[in-house]
């Protein structure tokens, strides 16, 4: 059976074997519901036969016009400064991923999600549901409108505060390749304090979870830019919340 340096083994019989460094390790103590929602017995390799890799699939003809523009989804405008948030999907050989759906969802711009659990006292923003999507170009490159999310508070621990991010779900060519990652803006004061960002034991790891501010892509008196690519594999892998482990 083949092994990592550090003595991993490749139990799914894929010959890939999940980075230790890069991702966060499925059950990470300091992030409290990983201990509830983390698989507790071997992951069985799920073989992509026809069914896996057909279908169904989300193609260009069922996107909306307005589902990567999250300020435009609704009557009016919500609050909030206005962000271009663009990059590229590569694969581990640095070639671009294209035709490929990406969601995301976001807090608001004062730090709330429009779900049923979040209630703490910050107004929901009644034009602004923190959800899009989008499918990679023939380059392999996204673009998003949206608003820059707050920070946002989830009694994880005490005085427990989510740095500012944005969540990312992306399909390959079949809905049992889904990745799921954040994004972070740079200079953010909370990541000392947050154990999701924590959870990745490579710094350099870590760092690839920032987007870049983009000046050059700002919309004058409109929206600033920033810019992130995501590799899906590979020695500059962004790290992934779910991907498949062989713990
Ligand atoms: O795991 C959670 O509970 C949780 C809550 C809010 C977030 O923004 C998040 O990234 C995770």
């Amino acid at each position: 059976m083949t092994t990592t340096p550090q003595g991993h083994e490749d139990r799914t019989g894929t010959g890939y074997i999940r980075d230790h460094e890069t991702h966060p390790p499925l059950d990470f103590p300091g992030y409290r519901s990983t201990a509830l929602r983390h698989p507790k017995r071997p992951l069985q390799l799920l073989p992509h036969l026809l069914t896996e890799v057909t279908g169904p699939l989300l193609g260009e003809g069922r996107l909306g016009e307005l589902d990567h523009d999250l300020t435009r989804q609704h009557e009016g405008e919500p609050q909030g400064q206005r962000i271009i948030v663009h990059g590229q999907v590569r694969d581990s050989d640095g070639q671009p991923v294209p035709h490929s759906l990406i969601e995301i969802w976001q807090a608001n711009a004062g730090g709330r999600y429009r779900h049923t659990v979040d209630n703490w006292p910050c107004p929901l923003d009644p034009n602004f549901s923190g959800v899009g999507r989008t499918i990679t170009d023939s380059d392999g490159r996204y673009r998003f409108v949206t608003v820059r999310p707050g920070a946002y508070p989830w009694k994880n621990h005490d005085n427990a505060w989510r740095p500012a991010h944005i969540h990312f779900s992306l399909f390959g060519r079949a809905f049992t390749q889904r990745l799921v990652t954040q994004m972070y803006f740079p200079g953010d004061p909370l990541f000392f304090q947050d154990p999701m960002w924590n959870s990745i034991p490579d710094e350099k790891a870590r760092e690839r979870m920032l987007c870049r501010f983009d000046y050059e892509n700002t919309e004058p008196e409109w929206a600033l830019a920033f810019e992130w690519d995501i590799v899906l594999r590979g020695r500059e892998a962004t790290p992934f919340e779910s991907e498949v482990d062989d713990d």
